[in-house]
């Protein structure tokens, strides 16, 4: 990790923002807060928009209150909600003004789509997009490459948007099947450096002001991912398990000039990216994605609600909230990602109520809130 972090180099300076891309569950809060520890103790001021499609903001409880955090619920900044991005970015800056700004998206977003919101927002604001970092659920995805589908098309355009690539959860991979997985995910972008990890501990220099590529330094002023069609002027540093050097990247910032033929990346920009295209429109690629809150007005038995969890159908592959165990009174965040369930101990700030969020595909909204009911 460098150590120089030169975000107030200068007096009128511009902020750097890095967006963090990645399926559900994929471990991008867990990037935030490892990028948020860098910041402090560095001493940059970093300020921090989370996005998620359920009502709730789960993930900023773990986030020091010292942060300054736009919450954007019930949406996704991607689509619905990417105007509202535009505004929320130029508050945090009028209010706050920050030394650099991080995004977390929900897992169900296409990149492509918060990149014109934030390029947008530079037009008023000296903010300017540096890094869209996807984090790569590895068996998920090595899962979903078997058989295909919305969810692994979506997948695949945030990993053709990314300029860094994290392969995440390689705990839970053979060595053979992250080979497997990393050369897929090569095979999709073959620019970003690209790191495997577990919990997400990587070098974080992407996130200094080295890191990235400023527009100046860019060679043509875009950000895209492999699709582009044109020399990057950068060869696959990285390699398989490795890590190239941010300077031998090659960031561009994706703008409205863009001529080159951005291929999957997102809609306008080529016609394969998603067999949605009856919706003429990109958003359909995660359409198919629900979530579901649901607030709980007691405590719950701690076995009963594992079970529960654990029985929740395949097509919820993510669940998240606070519960109040019954045994002992205390409250827990829990997590669930593709069948595994962790309960970590927590004192939440303010006024936050019992919760539970599923997010999944199609499922049987009902017999979910049957069964909580039943808890
Ligand atoms: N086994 C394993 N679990 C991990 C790893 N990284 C993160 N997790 C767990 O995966 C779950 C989801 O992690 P998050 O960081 O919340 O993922 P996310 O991408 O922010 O999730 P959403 O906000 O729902 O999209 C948590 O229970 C994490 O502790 C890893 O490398 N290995």
């Amino acid at each position: 990790m460098s150590n120089k972090i030169d975000h107030k180099a200068h007096g009128e300076r511009t902020i750097p923002v890095h967006l963090l891309s990645g399926f559900l569950g994929s471990g991008k809060t867990t990037l935030l807060n490892r990028v948020i520890d860098h910041y402090r103790m560095a001493d940059v001021k970093a300020a921090v928009v989370m996005n998620e499609i359920g009502e709730v903001n789960l993930d900023g409880q773990v986030i020091g209150g010292d942060v300054p955090m736009a919450e954007m619920l019930s949406g996704c900044i991607c689509c619905s909600m990417s105007g509202d991005l535009a505004i929320e970015l130029k508050k945090l800056v009028d209010d706050h003004r920050p030394e650099v700004i991080l995004i977390e998206a929900t897992g169900a977003a296409n990149p492509m789509e918060i990149i014109d919101a934030v390029t947008e927002t530079s037009m008023y604001e000296r903010i300017e997009l540096r890094s869209i970092v996807t984090v790569v659920d590895g068996p998920e995805l090595l899962a979903r490459s078997r058989r295909g589908g919305r969810t692994f098309k979506l997948m695949q355009e945030q990993i053709r948007c990314a300029t860094d690539l994290v392969v995440n959860k390689a705990d839970r991979l053979e060595a053979e099947e992250l080979i497997e997985v990393q050369q897929l995910v090569r095979e999709l972008n073959a620019y970003a450096p690209l790191t495997a990890t577990i919990k997400c501990v990587t070098d974080l220099s992407m996130f200094d002001a080295d890191g990235g590529m400023p527009a100046s330094r860019s060679h043509d002023g875009h950000i895209c991912g492999a699709s582009c069609a044109h020399d990057h002027g950068t060869e696959d540093k990285a390699g398989i398990g490795g890590s190239a050097s941010t300077a031998e990247k090659a960031a561009h910032v994706h703008d409205e000039a863009c001529g080159h033929d951005h291929g999957a990346c997102s809609h306008g920009h080529g016609e394969e990216a998603h067999g949605d295209s009856s919706e003429g429109h990109v958003h359909a690629s995660h359409a198919h994605v629900m979530a579901l809150t649901h607030y709980l007005e007691a405590p719950v038995d701690s076995h009963a609600f594992e079970a529960f969890v654990k029985g929740l159908p395949d097509n919820v592959y993510r669940a998240k909230g606070i519960v109040t165990l019954k045994e002992t009174g205390s409250r827990f965040l829990f997590q669930f990602a593709y069948r595994e369930l962790e309960l970590i101990r927590i004192t939440p700030q303010g006024d936050v109520k019992d919760v539970a969020v599923f997010i999944g595909e199609h499922f049987d909204r009902q017999s979910v809130l049957n069964q909580l009911e039943r808890l």
